[in-house]
């Protein structure tokens, strides 16, 4: 059982809520004049990536406090019993185990007394061998054709993951195209049916529960789409296989469960990308580099629990956040992936973190009464610079920022990665220093104003700074980095989690939508006034149902 422990009443807390007041005031960039060793104080090296956390809004006893408060918290015992299996997804009474899922070791891991690496290890040479096969073009379509298209049919956690994974290392990709329908809305099936081909298309239905409306609805349109094209029912085995935790349902929409990649109840869905849901991850770049991933990740599972909390960067991560959360009130939190290749990275963590820590209720199952998750936003950089920067530079709002940018680049071309990156160097430079007024005042002179409108401009144009930030240095995006990247997010909403005292494991706010949508469907089936609901509700439905003709 996880602790049930009060952040708001800890020791630390306290010490961090009067500290907090000594620390608001002060501007980061007088805390770097004054401490020339603060680069090296407040950034960890680890394998190829550079976490610098300097220009955050800390000092050292910040830290030794925040610190402390994770030790009050009892984070430790947290991290052995989600590694060792325990149930502590405990509102559905499962074991927290993606980690499993990519542990290079050959350590037995007990769920419910049974070692379940044996099956892990089955699934993995499965999807190996078939992807291998897809790719080489020996598992061939019903007319004898290879493969040339893969889709991905699966919303959440069963296609956010796989998307972004697969952009993001699309350098290593083979001559397979990969497509991706998650979206109920016809549309999405509809514009990717159009470019493929019945004889050389594999489906790969990828839903952990295999009841999801939205995949279901896709799979049975991909499947009478196949049946339509002229195929005969035995085509379905060899264009469609599912990737899903439920056996039953796939053997009855008429998958062969030979053909089904199984995974398990203690992978929860936005975690899978490690698991049978991320094979799609695994023909776009092939097995080899699917393990990259993987150990990749079990890198950082190993720097998670064995670095000292000082070091330790998913730690550190967590802690910050919960520094500007919880004492600065910042409301969201921004990650900025300075290449292009990660442009779904942060909306992958919108899923990841909201979804965790978007919780009121507490692990006594009362209301608290402080913030948890944060809202989770980004775009890549440049874009973003041209878009909403401004709000970042000069709102109201206090956003702390995650920048990320890879030394080296796939695309070496002219002199785009060097532009590239003095963005990214600036734009943190330019958060935290800020340009006061006499700098302002100076370059209004010097390029030729007068007084008057000199006066008239200045402070439009002043930049107060001390907005903080944080930056992974990345020597390339490999496969290998990537899995260890996306893990450290992984461990750090989960160090928060813990924190906040909230059960990060499950996610029933979306049950309640889906439960009305299920009422809400048979109404729309005919064309009867409705008046079973509020008034909006009710003017909505039936100006639908007067103008869908
Ligand atoms: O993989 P499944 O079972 O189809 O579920 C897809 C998604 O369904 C959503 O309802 C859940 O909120 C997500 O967590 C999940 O990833």
């Amino acid at each position: 059982m996880l602790p049930r422990i009060d952040f708001t009443e800890t020791q630390a807390y306290n010490y961090l809520s009067s500290h907090f007041i000594d620390i608001a005031p002060k501007h980061l960039s007088d805390l770097f004049q004054k401490d020339p060793q603060r680069f090296e104080k407040f950034s960890i090296t680890f394998g190829d990536l550079l976490f610098d956390y300097s220009k955050n809004r800390i000092n050292e006893t910040t830290k030794v406090l925040l610190l402390q408060l994770a030790r009050e918290c009892k984070l430790e015992d947290a991290i052995s019993a989600m590694f060792s299996g325990e149930p502590i997804n405990e509102t559905e009474n499962r074991a927290v185990l993606h980690t499993a899922l990519r542990k290079q070791d050959n350590a037995p891991l007990l769920v419910d007394g049974k070692d379940i690496m044996p099956e892990v290890k089955a699934v993995r040479a499965k999807m190996r061998d078939f992807s291998q096969r897809v790719i080489n073009g020996d598992w061939k379509g019903h007319t004898g054709r290879a493969i040339t298209d893969v889709v991905n049919v699966g919303i959440g956690g069963s296609d956010l993951g796989p998307v972004m994974v697969t952009e993001a290392l699309k350098p290593y990709k083979n001559h397979l195209n990969i497509h991706f329908v998650s979206n109920v809305d016809g549309t999405h099936i509809a514009e990717t049916l159009k470019r493929v081909d019945p004889e050389t298309t594999l489906f790969l239905i990828a839903s952990k529960t295999f009841t999801t409306q939205e995949t279901m609805a896709n799979a049975h349109t991909a499947r009478q789409w196949l049946l339509d094209s002229g195929a005969g029912r035995d085509a379905v085995a060899k264009h469609f296989v599912a990737l899903s935790t439920n056996a039953k349902a796939v053997a009855e929409f008429g998958i062969d469960t030979q053909n089904m990649f199984e995974f398990w109840d203690w992978v929860g869905g936005r975690y899978s990308l490690w698991s049978a849901i991320g094979l799609s991850i695994a023909l776009s770049i092939g097995f080899e580099n699917f393990e990259q991933l993987l150990q990749g990740a079990y890198a950082t599972d190993q720097h998670f629990q064995q670095t000292p909390f000082e070091e330790n960067t998913p730690v550190i991560m967590a802690l910050l956040g919960i520094w500007y959360n919880n004492f600065f009130d910042a409301e969201t939190h921004a990650i900025l992936p300075y290449d292009q290749y990660l442009h779904r990275f942060a909306a992958y963590f919108q899923q990841g973190d909201m979804e965790s820590n978007g919780k009121y209720v507490d692990r006594n199952g009362d209301p608290v009464d402080y913030q948890t998750g944060p809202i989770i936003w980004g775009e890549p950089g440049t874009n973003g610079q041209h878009a909403f920067y401004q709000l970042i530079h000069q709102g109201t709002k206090l956003i702390p920022c995650d920048f990320i940018a890879p030394a080296q680049t796939h695309n070496a071309i002219g002199e785009h990665h060097t532009l590239l990156l003095s963005n990214f160097f600036a734009q943190t430079e330019a958060l935290m220093n800020g340009k006061d007024e006499s700098e302002v005042i100076a370059e209004l002179a010097a390029s030729g104003k007068t007084d008057e409108e000199i006066t008239r401009l200045k402070t439009f144009k002043v930049f107060e700074g001390n907005r903080p930030s944080s930056s992974f240095l990345i020597k390339k995006i490999t496969p290998y980095t990537l899995g260890s990247l996306i893990a450290l997010y992984e461990h750090k909403i989960f160090v928060q989690g813990i924190i906040w005292n909230i059960f990060s494991f499950d996610q029933w706010g979306v049950e309640l939508g889906k439960q009305l949508a299920g009422k809400i469907l048979p109404e729309l089936r005919n064309d009867n006034a409705i008046s079973t609901h509020d008034a909006s509700t009710n003017g909505l439905i039936n100006q639908y149902k007067a103008w869908r003709q």
